[in-house]
């Protein structure tokens, strides 16, 4: 008996080695027939012990090692390599190539031709659409559905994010950028406080927003108003007594979006954790909302209440509920799979689609601002050169004069879209976009001019990352000032966009005219800037996300500028006995220090984000600055 079970235990890792060095084999076929450029990787990256150790090894001993040959292995196996290492592995095995593992042939993209016949054949290669498969827990939804199901997702929740919402977006974030701003600076607006904790701030800004225009819900800072946490239902006609406000209810299910969309319901109520519990008591109260906010739009699409600035989430209700809707109640019942006569919503669905607006729209944008502030107080002559733009579009109009039509098209062809767009490209929020050969058959994609054979259901990341730093379609200004390197695609330099500015454009193969959209901005070849990936499948949220990111920067820095605060290096009275030497120093030593922070960075939820550490900032009112006007630009 004793021998059969040492027997198996020993079979078990012959075993083991004997079906990976197939799978390897049998992989290594497939991508020799594919034509591609392809690198094998004796480890699947994605197993999960691998996954929990691979980082430091992998990373640890290509940095110290990364000439050995060993280490041309293991870099693309470091878990995250994508953006540890940017362009370097692309530039080393082309523009797109081909990883095979025991376990799979993955196919990562940086080249713009190709990516623009993958976003365009979206039946050819289709969303890996098993990854969102937990996002459906309230309901099927855009951005978790494949197929005629997800068509028809796509069709009725589009008109929702038009302008009549934009323009809520617009209103809403001014109303609650005042807010945040006497946070930041102070009931007296004077400015001087050090806000070490940007990115939870910008968090609640952009669920705010997206609570909205998103869902119809008004919210307040803690503090300026007396209701701001009020715990009450959102209809009338509900008795439940909540235990956590909206606000804690949405935070909350966010904060544990993993936990709550990978264990049952049942499992975290019961689990002798109190974080797991928390978890279950936040997914149920944020249900418990929405079901009544649902009950009252549905009570006022029937009255055709509210058809102006009309929230998201109200505008599908409406679609499916209001006196126009387009079919009867019976059809809401049917599923969406093979129903093409079916024009609304059923009542999961829409409850389903709120949800991933939600999850969609709040980290990607207050993600993007967190960094955009950390970038514009390292970058000073960006940031003197969009207060300069900030000034000549709004004057001294006073904001509640500020105008959606008027002023967004004036910021869209100015320094403050380009530094948005540049930040964009320098850390895409979603670094691998996510697609895979159609299950069906094996796809003929053309590569450098070639037919490349791309195995049927291979798995494929467009590196947004990498593509946006290809020298073949972005101008470089020079050699980097931040690393020596002889590019500075790697660094955030806004001037860029400017094609006034801009000498390299055309020898890079750029299409300097001025598009339609962006007036004097750089317009990229197709393919060649992704952060809202591209084609039939792109951002549904692209607009919304620029207004609230625009329109806040315009606030801030209308009457602010922002400095990293140095309280760790110096206190205020040292820095005000310092002279400009001394001072620029100080602020040379921080940057260094914030540079070296934001390498750091991870994307273990859905988007990038700072892992370790954080960059402290202050705002101060400008033209009272401590340091930044002391650099020359
Ligand atoms: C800076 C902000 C944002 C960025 C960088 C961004 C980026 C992206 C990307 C890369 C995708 C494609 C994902 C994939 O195919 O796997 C996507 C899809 C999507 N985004 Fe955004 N997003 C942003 C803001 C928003 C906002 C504010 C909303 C809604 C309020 C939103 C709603 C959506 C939806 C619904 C989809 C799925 C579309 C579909 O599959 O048809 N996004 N976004």
């Amino acid at each position: 008996m004793v021998s059969a079970v040492a027997a198996f235990f020993l079979a078990l890792p012959a075993y083991y080695i004997a079906s990976s060095a197939i799978g390897l084999w049998r992989n290594i076929q497939v991508a020799k027939r594919s034509g591609l450029p392809y690198r094998v990787i004796p480890v699947y990256a994605f197993n999960p012990i691998w996954l929990l150790t691979g980082k430091r090894f992998g990373n640890w001993f290509v940095t110290k090692y990364p000439n050995l040959w060993v280490s041309k292995y293991i870099i693309l196996m470091v878990p995250e390599w994508a953006w540890l290492y940017g362009f370097k592995p692309f530039a080393e095995y082309g523009d797109v190539f081909m990883t095979v593992s025991p376990v799979d042939c993955h196919i990562y993209i940086a080249d713009r031709e190709v990516i623009t016949q993958v976003t365009s054949r979206r039946e050819d290669f289709p969303k890996a659409a098993w990854l969102y498969d937990t996002v459906n827990i309230f309901g099927r939804n855009v951005l978790s559905t494949e197929g005629s199901e997800w068509k028809f997702h796509r069709k009725i929740t589009s008109p929702s994010f038009g302008e009549k919402n934009n323009a809520l977006v617009f209103a809403e974030t001014i109303r609650q950028g005042k807010m945040m701003l006497r946070k930041w600076a102070g009931e007296d607006g004077k400015g001087g406080i050090t806000i070490k904790d940007v990115l939870k701030d910008t968090m609640r800004m952009s669920l705010h927003v997206i609570s909205k225009a998103g869902f119809g819900v008004s919210l307040q800072w803690p503090g300026m108003t007396e209701d701001a946490d009020l715990i009450r239902p959102l209809s009338s006609e509900s008795t439940h007594r909540h235990t956590l406000s909206f606000i804690d209810a949405l935070a909350g299910l966010l904060h544990n979006l993993l936990v709550v969309l990978v264990f049952p319901k049942w499992f975290l109520a019961n689990a002798p954790f109190n974080w797991a519990r928390k978890a279950a008591e936040a997914s149920l109260e944020y249900q418990t909302y929405m079901n009544e906010l649902f009950v009252e739009k549905k009570k006022e699409a029937i009255a055709s209440e509210k058809a102006d600035g009309m929230d998201i989430m109200g505008a599908l209700v409406k679609n499916s509920y209001g006196p126009n809707k387009p079919l009867d109640e019976k059809q809401k019942q049917t599923t969406a799979n093979g129903d093409p006569e079916r024009q609304t919503l059923t009542d999961s669905e829409i409850l389903g689609n709120a949800f991933v607006f939600l999850v969609a729209g709040h980290e990607t944008s207050a993600g993007a601002l967190h960094y955009l502030l950390i970038l514009l107080a390292l970058h000073m002559g960006s940031q003197r050169r969009m207060q300069e733009d900030i000034d000549r579009i709004f004057g001294d109009r006073p904001v509640d004069e500020w105008d959606y039509n008027k002023d967004v098209a004036a910021m869209q062809s100015s320094m403050i879209c380009a530094v948005m767009q540049e930040e964009m490209r320098v850390i895409p929020p979603v670094i691998n976009i996510p697609k895979q050969v159609s299950d069906e058959s094996d796809q003929i994609v053309m590569y450098q001019g070639k037919q490349t054979v791309w195995p049927k259901g291979a798995v494929i990341s467009m590196n947004a990352l990498a593509l946006q730093r290809n020298p073949k379609y972005w101008p470089s200004t020079g050699p980097s000032k931040v690393t020596g390197d002889d590019n500075d695609l790697a660094d955030f330099v806004p001037e860029r966009w400017l094609t006034k500015d801009n000498v390299n454009g055309e020898e890079a193969g750029m299409d300097v005219s001025a598009s339609k959209e962006t007036g004097r901005l750089l317009h990229p070849l197709k393919g060649s800037y992704i952060p809202f990936s591209d084609g039939p499948r792109s951002c549904l949220g692209k607009r919304f996300a620029q207004v609230e990111i625009m329109i806040l920067l315009a606030l801030i820095f209308k009457n602010y500028s922002v400095e990293l605060a140095v309280d760790e290096l110096a206190d205020d009275e040292a820095v005000e006995k310092m002279d400009e030497k001394e001072r620029i120093a100080l602020y040379e030593q921080q940057r260094a220090t914030a540079r070296s922070v934001m390498k750091n960075c991870s994307q273990i939820g859905l988007t990038v984000r700072i892992i370790k550490g954080y960059v402290p900032i202050r705002l101060v009112p400008r033209g009272k600055e401590r340091f930044i006007h002391l650099f020359e630009y």
